[in-house]
């Protein structure tokens, strides 16, 4: 007979012994029922174990074949130590203990789930652990009886999903945000950030729709910068760039949320305003220019002044329809250059 084999059943005759030298006794239990269970018990893979209430300390006094050989590889004598001593860590041992101490106020099944960090000797294994308190006839708790599985591939499989689940949640994200830029980019004048004629075009034609069933007026103001060329000319085209940024930016700042300001092309910018009668839209132009115009700029050290023309036309009295309207401004805009420019003209 192999040692282990005849510490096998050393061990269950020590389990035997342990039951029925009970005072008082645990129940009405036979040795023959104990080598029974004992060898039942080796055949299994999950840890079972049973340890002594001694006081404060826990005593274990049996452990499965499967247990034994996980946790005493070397084969030394397992059985008999106390757990403070199987497990050095005071931390680990805290955390067993106060389930052992649950499961005593509770006096009944309990199940959690601990892994053999802080054990000795055993590799980091996760398992869960049901555990139920031995009372004896007087009402004290004589055992702690328990079973282990382990659930380490489990928790590895578990940890894998989470982890590959936090992965494609962070290239979600990644991907709406290149979505958002791709948009932004999709919708927006590269030089003024401003929106762009085809995002405007939209825009328009929504609100044409909108204001149609709705009755309310939409005004378009056209702006042009006036003499462009000539700065250019004069001061270089990156300049011109410099001040058209600066341009968009005033011209941003004096619109309202609702307003959608667009680069229509070259020096030339459209704005609509949503629900804004003529007269309105007019008032507002001209205490805008009060403050804008002439545009100064400092740019590379020059002071650049700028005049701009501007027409208005407003839906439905000048158009129904978004190119209608557009022409409409467009004739506005142009009578105001007719007329020596730096001006607003309102169309009709
Ligand atoms: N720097 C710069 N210049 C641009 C850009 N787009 C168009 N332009 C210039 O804007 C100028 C527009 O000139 P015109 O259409 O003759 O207009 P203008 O000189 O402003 O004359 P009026 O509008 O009649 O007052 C041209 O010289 C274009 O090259 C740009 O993105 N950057």
């Amino acid at each position: 007979m192999s040692i282990s084999a005849f510490m096998r059943i050393a061990s269950g005759m020590v389990l035997a012994q342990e039951l029925m030298t009970l005072t008082p006794p645990l129940n009405d239990v036979e040795p023959t029922d104990i080598h029974l269970l004992t060898g039942m018990l080796d055949t299994m893979t999950d840890h079972v174990f049973l340890l002594r209430v001694e006081g404060e300390r826990y005593r274990l006094v049996y452990c499965n074949e499967a247990m034994e050989r996980f946790m005493n590889p070397t084969q030394e004598s397992f059985c008999g130590r106390f757990l403070d001593d199987i497990v050095p860590d005071p931390g680990a041992y805290q955390q067993v203990a106060d389930n052992y101490a649950r499961a005593r106020a509770v006096g009944h099944v309990i199940r959690y789930e601990e892994s053999t960090e802080g054990f000795d000797a055993a590799p980091l294994t996760f398992f869960e652990t049901t555990i139920s308190p031995l009372v004896a006839r007087d009402g004290n708790t004589v055992y702690i009886c328990g079973i282990s599985r382990d659930i380490t591939a489990r928790r590895s499989a578990e940890l894998a999903l989470k982890q590959t689940n936090e992965r494609l949640a962070q290239q979600l994200a990644e991907n709406h945000r290149l979505h958002e830029i791709l948009h932004e980019e999709a919708i927006r004048d590269p030089l003024t950030n401003l929106f762009n004629r085809r995002y405007f075009l939209e825009s328009l034609n929504r609100e044409m729709n909108l204001a149609q069933r709705e009755r309310h007026p939409v005004t378009l103001m056209m702006l042009d910068i006036d003499h462009f060329k000539k700065l250019n000319d004069q001061h270089g085209h990156v300049v011109g760039d410099q001040v058209l940024v600066e341009f968009s930016e005033r011209l941003k700042e004096g619109m309202r949320k609702a307003d959608v300001v667009c680069r229509w092309g070259g020096e030339e910018f459209l704005i609509m305003m949503p629900g804004l009668s003529q007269e309105d839209a007019y008032r507002r132009m001209l205490e805008w220019r009060e403050i804008n115009s002439p545009m100064v700029f400092k740019v590379a050290d020059q002071r650049l002044t700028i005049r701009f023309s501007s027409g208005l036309a407003t839906a439905p009295q000048n158009g129904v329809t978004a190119d209608e309207l557009i022409t409409a401004t467009d004739k506005a805009l142009y009578l105001a250059k007719e007329a020596g420019r730096d001006q607003v003209k309102l169309s009709g």
